[in-house]
């Protein structure tokens, strides 16, 4: 029996990247000799065993042939006289399909170290279309590498765009769409991800909410990039900048940032190229979009709140007092400060995404953190120990509150006005 290490490792390795998880092929041997051996049998489908001692991974050679539609639909054969170069000609791509022996020497059949030195995703065979996920699997690996120059093939773009419109895709499950997708979300450019399903014509099929902002104009004094599907990517580029690294749950600032201007698609063609009202308007594609897709609940509300209040922050400097309060209530920031950190990132995104606006002040920010600091600090368990009881905690609350955001706005707004003049956005 021959061990190789295979797949995302070796290809991570030989991209001196941090190699996550490491996975296992066996060639020449049988369930029964890895399971005397000590192996512990995890796979359901096909024979998928942990190491006694290390736990990874260790699947026996394979070939794999489609039956149906769909996942569920294969015929696997793992038997022990099975080929390496048997099992690699069954996956994706060509830098996925080298393997690594027990010396440390590279076996290559599909010339995946070639395909990675020229940052080529190139799949390896017609085979790539048994799995309609794959065609989420090399959008995601372009949005993950684009900034080591990886390009997707020509003939693997044909195959994808091939896939995308045989209607395969409406076989996948929610489940592992929007796991790769959330993989993708965290990648270093996940709008990448977005824009090659959108070339491929899977965005369509996928997220029709967010294809349908494709040509949906935007006032070029404020937009100079016009097109709200180009406007979106860049604020989710900007997303993915202002997340690494911070303390926020940057998967769900992302998702969000994507998200807030669903409403622009549904804004009638009379009133284009404005959009009057796409904030509510864009709530229903959302929770659809969650739906359909399972979207986790943080998620979906994240993306629910960025899309209803974003042009509320946007407007920032000149709302009322009042008006704060009610905005500062409906997002609860009392109770959840950190979600209300993430929305204001989505709001700079959102100021930032635009083509010539990258570096644009956003002096919003800075305002609202200043109010928030001044009417969270009005203290509840003072008002409790005044022996206001029930709804009068929260009325008495309101107009402490109140006062407090009076008095800082009277105190900063000059500050800020004189400062900035914000441009202003839709
Ligand atoms: N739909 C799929 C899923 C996986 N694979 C193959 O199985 C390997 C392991 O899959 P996975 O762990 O999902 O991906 P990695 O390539 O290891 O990438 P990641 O870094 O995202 O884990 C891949 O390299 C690829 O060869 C495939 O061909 N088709």
């Amino acid at each position: 029996m021959k061990v190789y290490l295979v797949g995302g490792a070796v290809r991570d390795r030989l991209l001196n990247l941090k190699v996550q998880d490491r996975d296992w092929v066996v060639v020449g041997a049988t369930q029964q000799q890895l399971i005397e051996q000590g192996y512990l049998q995890v796979g359901k489908d096909f024979p998928v065993f942990l190491h006694p001692q290390t736990k990874e991974e260790y699947a026996l050679a394979r070939t794999e042939v489609k039956s149906g539609s769909g996942y569920t639909g294969f015929i696997c054969d793992f038997s022990p006289h099975i080929s390496l170069e048997q099992d690699l000609c069954r996956r994706d791509l060509s830098i996925n399909a080298i393997a690594q022996d027990q010396q440390g020497n590279l076996h290559d059949p599909y010339r995946g170290v070639a395909d990675l030195n020229a940052r080529i995703l190139r799949h390896i065979s017609p085979a790539f279309a048994e799995d309609p996920l794959r065609v989420l699997r090399v959008a995601r690996f372009a949005a993950r590498y684009h900034a080591l120059g990886f390009k997707i093939a020509p003939e693997t773009l044909s195959l994808m765009t091939e896939i995308s419109l045989s209607g395969e895709l409406g076989h996948l499950s929610a489940e592992r769409i929007w796991l790769e997708t959330e993989k993708a979300l965290a990648e270093k450019d996940p709008q990448i991800y977005f824009e090659v399903l959108h070339q491929v014509g899977a965005l369509a099929e996928l997220f029709p909410e967010i294809e349908n902002l494709h040509q949906v104009p935007n006032p070029a004094k404020y937009h100079p990039e016009v097109d709200s599907f180009i406007h979106t990517m860049l604020v989710l580029k900007q997303a993915a900048l202002l997340s690494e690294g911070e303390d926020v749950h940057k998967n769900a600032l992302r998702f969000a940032a994507l998200c807030h201007d669903l409403g622009k698609a549904l804004t009638p063609q009379a009133i284009l190229p404005h959009h009057y009202g796409h904030e509510k308007a864009g709530l229903v594609p959302i929770k659809n979009l969650c739906q359909r897709l399972k979207v986790p609940v943080y998620y979906r509300e994240l993306a629910l709140l960025c899309c209803e209040y974003h042009s509320h922050v946007h407007k920032a400097l000149e709302l009322r007092p009042g008006t704060i309060l009610k905005l500062f209530n409906q997002l609860d920031i009392w109770r959840r400060p950190r979600r209300f950190q993430e929305l204001m990132l989505v709001c700079l995104a959102d100021n930032r995404g635009r083509t010539g606006f990258e570096q644009s002040p956003y002096p919003q920010q800075a305002f609202l953190q200043e109010l928030q600091l001044a009417a969270a600090a009005v203290d509840v368990k003072a008002v409790i120990a005044e022996g206001f009881e029930k709804q009068a905690i929260r009325e008495e609350l309101n107009r402490r509150r109140l006062a407090a955001l009076s008095k800082k706005l009277a105190e900063i707004r000059p500050l800020f006005i004189q400062n900035q003049s914000p441009p202003s956005l839709y």
